[in-house]
């Protein structure tokens, strides 16, 4: 559904030059709940203007169904915009304007039917649960519901792409759970595509079904949520996923004897349901011990970390290692005691 193919971005101003894209190439497909994670400064924001056009790149291409974007004269730019909705860390909602207002002129700005502009905004309203909040103003609204009415906007001109520009950053971690359950109902109900960036990789695991990761200008990696999280590549990746998890970490340098190794088990979907612990005590004869355990609950899928202590003869410990990589488990030896 969008292509960017190519695609650079170099700001200059007062002789100093930023490459704040460097060459990204991504494949959006209809439908991606699709996150674009990053620390601060990597590129982000900039990436997610150039798809709104609000920025242009410096070279490259993005491909939106098959059009070209950047070629867009003024009256396709309009339509192209009406098409794509966004919503923001700080909701940028009019405060002379109530819940109802706010919504009405997205719409009217886009010459939609005087007649149909109430009805539109009730049903946008029920959409995201905010029926009774219709002559509110912002200033009465917590900032969760602030952010509905602002998804209620970005959706009034039926927009087949949601852009969100870290849409629940200003959110408590329960009201953020909140908002992006309603985005992916949303999704559902309206066959949307929606394009997230954020910088906490736990909106990641919440909400997308991809993600491409994104380090000084350049994407670092790329692929399935569930991929990502259960064998990343990239220091970047592995960074974000370990702040997820950092009890872990405690109990292995707590732990770390001679004559014992810490292995890091981690494992997807089915194989989650596979007795790996008891087959092993029974093969190879080794104590075990575990130190702590987590599954993420993603999207697509599970996926589990298993920190486990192996004791006993050597031997048994390294026949034991080699057994959990022959039968594909993500396997990674924290501590070769
Ligand atoms: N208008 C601009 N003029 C000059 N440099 C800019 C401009 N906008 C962004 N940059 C620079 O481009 C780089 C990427 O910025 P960008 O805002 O896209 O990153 P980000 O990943 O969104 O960061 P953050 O999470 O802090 O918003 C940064 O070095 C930034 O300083």
């Amino acid at each position: 559904m969008i292509q960017i193919k190519n695609i650079k971005k170099t700001y200059t101003s007062n002789n100093i030059r930023v490459d704040a894209l460097k060459n990204i190439n991504l494949d959006i497909e209809k439908g991606d709940f699709y996150g674009i994670i990053g620390l601060s400064g990597a590129g982000k924001s900039t990436l997610i203007r150039l798809l709104n056009r609000l920025e242009e790149p410096t070279s490259g291409e993005i491909l939106v169904e098959q059009k070209d974007i950047l070629g867009f004269n003024n009256s396709e730019l309009q339509e192209y915009r009406k098409k794509t909705g966004m919503i923001f860390q700080h909701f940028n909602l009019m405060n002379s304007r109530s819940v109802g207002g706010n919504i009405a002129f997205a719409l009217e700005v886009a010459n939609y039917p005087k007649e149909k502009i109430k009805p539109r905004i009730i049903e946008l309203l029920k959409l995201v649960e905010l029926e009774d909040k219709i002559d509110s103003y912002p200033a009465q609204l917590s900032g969760g519901q602030k952010q509905r009415v602002a998804i209620a906007r970005a959706l009034a001109n039926h927009p087949k792409v949601l852009l969100s520009d870290e849409a629940t950053s200003a959110l408590d971690p329960k009201t953020t759970k909140n908002i992006l359950n309603l985005l992916k109902d949303i999704q559902k109900k309206l066959n949307l595509t929606i394009i997230l960036i954020t910088h906490q990789m736990e909106v990641i695991r919440d909400s997308c079904n991809k993600v491409a990761v994104l380090d000084g200008g350049n994407v670092a990696e790329v692929g399935e949520v569930v991929n990502i999280f259960s064998n990343p590549q990239t220091v970047i990746t592995q960074e974000f996923i370990k702040h997820l998890i950092p009890e872990e970490e405690a109990e292995v340098a707590f732990s770390q004897k001679s004559g014992r190794k810490i292995v890091k088990l981690s494992y997807v979907g089915v194989a989650v349901d596979k007795p790996i612990i008891s087959q092993l005590v029974r093969k190879f004869d080794v104590d075990i011990s575990i130190l702590a355990g987590s599954i993420d609950k993603l999207v697509t899928s599970s996926v589990g970390h298993l920190i486990l202590e192996l004791s006993g003869e050597m031997e048994k410990q390294l026949k034991s290692i080699e057994w959990l990589k022959q039968n594909k488990l993500g396997i990674e030896v924290l501590y070769n005691g």
